[in-house]
């Protein structure tokens, strides 16, 4: 028996989408959007000095091979990323037809989506009437404010003193697809807030929303933040999933941040989660050392995406990947023999690209363990990974992956 780790880097995509024209930012193609060849590149030029300082440092994960990584998915080089491979390395190619969050777990967990998600559109009045009327009735409330596309910082600052006047819960939307509720936790309510959502979400799963979003927030006069109790309620995944496969073979399974959500707490047997990243490393090193035998960990690490990238911040983005550099070294130190963890990551969001949402990105391929070795394994697709990881774990996997150990 050995462990089985497969850790999410939210949004550390490696560019090269081969069908990166048919996503969008602003209304323009994501064709040439590279997260972290365009951060590797910001950094060597001087453009990313905040909090930080010269060529992007990440000895680890460089190691294994992420700029080698860069270079296969995109062409281009990732300047302080390019040494010589020393792990399984590669890049993986998405088919679902989304790029956000829900999609991009799920096929590396085995699972493609099979349907085409609702996305509301970017106007005034973003939702329609019959959605308005029941968040007003779950909620008590004569009316929503937002209503919109927004960023979810924005959204609270301009909104949030008229939300706590009027009571009315602030419901906004993105380029993915998603309702959002944000609403404050002591003016609104948390319970409240998360009795919205759950209530909303049956409906807004059956038109194929992927996901209701709670985003709490605090403050007054102007000066709102977000707290850590984001609660997402996502639409369950299609068919079983690896963490299924390995839960039905009777296998502990501990699920790392945001895991649990996206899966809809299926096939998880243990949950970590944390007030950010931080907390959510910490979980990753013990159970390097705990997790027993035969067991999956899956872990996301969010910030990445959420503090970073769709606030378009090459320096924070480059502090972010450094930090999580000695992370992943500290965690590599404590794999035993028989371990396999993989790194890689959900879709990109490149900061310093224009717009504020994903970028449809290949995503790194980094396995490491004593004894894994170093080997490209290409360009795979994502279900590979999953099929993969099930090898490894010796559990029977479904769907259309390929192993590449
Ligand atoms: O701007 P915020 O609220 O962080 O929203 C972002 O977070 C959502 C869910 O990850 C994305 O769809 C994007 O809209
Ligand atoms: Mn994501
Ligand atoms: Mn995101």
């Amino acid at each position: 028996m050995s462990r089985a780790f497969l850790i999410v880097m939210d949004s550390v995509g490696i560019g090269g989408a081969p069908d990166a024209d048919r996503f969008f930012n602003d209304g323009a193609p994501d064709t040439g959007a590279n997260t972290v060849g365009h951060i590797a590149q910001a950094c060597a030029e001087g453009r990313a000095e905040e909090g930080r300082s010269g060529p992007l440092n990440m000895p680890t994960l460089a190691g294994l091979g992420l700029g080698a990584g860069v270079k296969l998915a995109s062409g281009e080089d990732a300047p302080g990323l390019m040494a010589d491979p020393a792990g399984l390395w590669g890049a993986a190619t998405e088919i679902s037809p989304g790029k956000d969050t829900p999609s991009g777990h799920w096929e590396l967990a085995g699972v493609p989506v099979p349907w085409e998600w609702h996305y509301f559109p970017d106007q005034k009045n973003s939702f329609p009437p019959k959605i308005v009327a029941k968040a007003c009735e779950i909620a008590g409330t004569e009316g929503i404010l937002g209503n919109c596309h927004a960023s979810g910082t924005n959204i609270i600052e301009e909104l949030g003193d008229e939300h706590i006047r009027t009571g009315w819960p602030i419901c906004y939307t993105s380029a993915d697809s998603v309702f959002q509720i944000a609403a404050h936790e002591e003016h609104f309510g948390l319970d409240r807030l998360l009795k919205l959502c759950e209530g909303l979400a049956p409906t807004l799963h059956a038109m194929k929303v992927g996901r209701v979003i709670a985003r709490p927030f605090i403050g007054e006069n102007g000066q709102f933040t977000r707290t850590p109790n984001r609660r997402d309620y996502a639409i369950p995944a299609p068919s079983p999933t690896l963490l299924d496969w390995a839960y039905d073979a009777g296998r502990v399974t501990h699920a790392i941040g945001k895991i649990g959500d996206i899966f809809s707490h299926r096939g998880i047997t243990h949950l970590h989660k944390g007030k950010g990243d931080a907390d959510l490393a910490d979980h990753l090193i013990r159970l390097a050392n705990e997790a027993g035998e035969g067991s999956l960990t899956f872990a996301n690490f969010v910030e990445f995406d959420s503090l970073y990238g769709h606030r378009r911040d090459i320096s924070g983005y480059a502090r972010a990947l450094e930090w999580f550099d000695t992370v992943a070294a500290k965690f590599l130190d404590r794999l035993q023999p028989g371990d396999l963890a993989i790194f890689t990551a959900d879709h990109g969001n490149d900061p310093s690209w224009r717009g504020t949402d994903h970028t449809r990105e290949r995503v790194p391929v980094l396995g490491a363990g004593p004894g894994i070795g170093s080997r490209s394994v290409g360009n795979v697709g994502y279900v590979d990974l999953a099929a993969s990881l099930a090898t490894h774990l010796n559990i029977p996997a479904q769907g259309p992956g390929k192993s590449f150990l």
